[in-house]
């Protein structure tokens, strides 16, 4: 949708004024919503408020009748394009052109895409068949709004499975996966390895650095430590750590490049990437579409191990042993808010973790830290935030041992356990109370 606010054709009626998906993205099926482009990028909320009200405001004005007229009106000026084929074929000419203007780089190669049920199963006819790759294995390809086979989502664990599962029994060189939209992507080697979350950030980043030695590289809050040596260390790159949210990660790339500080990626652990290079556009396809460069590339100059080109690109990634999500609810109807709103209770919450942490000699504030409270101690590090939609404080925890995560755990229940309006249950049953 925002590249049919790019494109220069006149037969598709292209570049449009703007363009509006409805989709309900990587949530669940009963949680559609729209998602509204210009050339500018996608609308946030500001906007999307004005155009709800604007909306509100002139449904209220017209009397039924003129309503009528005006959807028979607007039916009759209805054009229906194939715009997926025009923007699949610049995805297939940007890897020819990778390859050297090769027509079918990806001969030989052996690529399953698990679409999810959601808009992903064009990749397969329309970018990996064009340039010759074997697909056979890809699975759930035809859009399904209830998606019966499982979340199509990369951050969910079945999906991933699903994918890896497709990849060995294959024998396949590469899996792709995309959540509904496809806006959100990861991937695994021929080994079952996955290339999602602080991996695929790695992975990209290595692409990138390649590209623009030195830059920036722009990701969210909850990646991991490891990741920023891996970026600073071994790739040479600088790694800013920002907020969650893909909009927060791409604005704020935009607005270093505006004050003179290089980025050319911003991307989430979700799985949300965009470059530079691509007009800023959280492109999952586009992300993958990096890859099948790297791959295609890899075997025009004589190297052939399918994709190991890309593995070998995250070694030395330090992970760690123990990584988890803990999503701590705030009960709005609980007399301790107080009939204040559930931010003001999470930030009270997250003040209180604050205060505890000073006082604690193990225990180490992240110097630079743009979101909630990010803490180092015990190896490992803990960061709890509040959640950018729900009344939720997630609580992410990584260490090098379960012991270890369980310290940390244990240190962020003993300053909050006072907040009785928050449901610290999870935290309690890690800790093992
Ligand atoms: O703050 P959370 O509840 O963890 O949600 C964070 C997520 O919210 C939305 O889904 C955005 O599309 C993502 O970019 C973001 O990562």
């Amino acid at each position: 949708m925002f590249n049919s606010t790019l494109t220069e054709n006149e037969e598709f009626s292209c570049p449009v004024d703007g363009s509006i998906m409805i989709t309900a993205s990587h949530l669940p099926y009963n949680r559609n919503g729209f998602k509204f482009f210009t050339s500018a990028g996608g609308l946030g909320k500001p906007d999307i408020k004005d155009i709800l009200e604007r909306a509100a405001d002139i449904y209220k004005n017209i009397a039924n009748d003129d309503s009528k007229g005006a959807e028979t009106a607007a039916s009759l000026d209805v054009k229906r394009v194939d715009y997926m084929s025009v923007y699949a074929s610049n995805l297939v000419a940007a890897v020819r052109k990778a390859a050297g203007n090769i027509e079918k780089p990806l001969e030989g190669f052996h690529i399953v895409v698990d679409a999810g049920n959601g808009a992903g199963g064009f990749f397969v006819g329309k970018v990996l068949e064009p340039l010759g790759a074997i697909t056979s294995g890809s699975q759930f390809l035809e859009p399904d709004g209830l998606f019966p086979n499982h979340i199509p989502n990369p951050e969910d664990k079945t999906a991933m499975k699903a994918i890896i599962k497709a990849v060995l029994d294959n024998r396949a060189d590469l899996g792709i996966i995309f959540d509904t939209d496809v806006d959100r992507s990861a991937a695994v080697d021929s080994s079952g390895r996955e290339f999602n979350r602080n991996r695929l950030i790695a992975l990209m980043s290595a692409i990138i650095l390649e590209e623009h030695p030195g830059t920036t590289i722009v990701t969210d809050s909850v990646t991991s430590d490891g990741l920023t040596t891996f970026i600073e260390k071994k790739l040479g790159g600088k790694h800013h750590r920002f907020k969650r949210g893909y909009k927060n990660v791409i604005d704020e790339a935009i607005r270093l490049n505006s004050v003179g500080e290089e980025a050319h990626l911003a991307i989430e652990t979700s799985g949300h990437g965009a470059l530079k290079e691509n007009h800023w556009l959280d492109d999952g396809a586009y992300l993958m579409v990096k890859l099948l460069n790297k791959l295609a590339s890899a075997r025009t100059s004589g190297l052939d191990g399918g994709s190991k080109v890309l593995t070998d690109m995250v070694e030395g990634l330090e992970e760690p042993a123990v990584a988890v999500e803990l999503r701590l609810k705030i009960d709005q109807n609980h007399p301790d808010l107080q009939g204040g709103s559930f931010r003001d209770y999470g930030e009270a919450v997250l003040k209180q973790l604050e205060n505890t942490v000073e006082l604690d000699a193990k225990l180490l504030k992240a110097p630079v830290n743009y979101e909630g409270v990010r803490v180092s101690g015990y190896g490992g590090w803990f960061l709890l935030r509040l959640s950018l939609h729900d009344p939720v404080l997630p609580l992410n925890i990584e260490a090098p041992s379960k012991e270890d995560a369980v310290k940390l755990a244990r240190d962020v229940l003993n300053a909050v356990k006072e907040f009785t309006a928050l449901d610290t249950s999870a935290l309690t049953k890690f800790v093992g109370v």
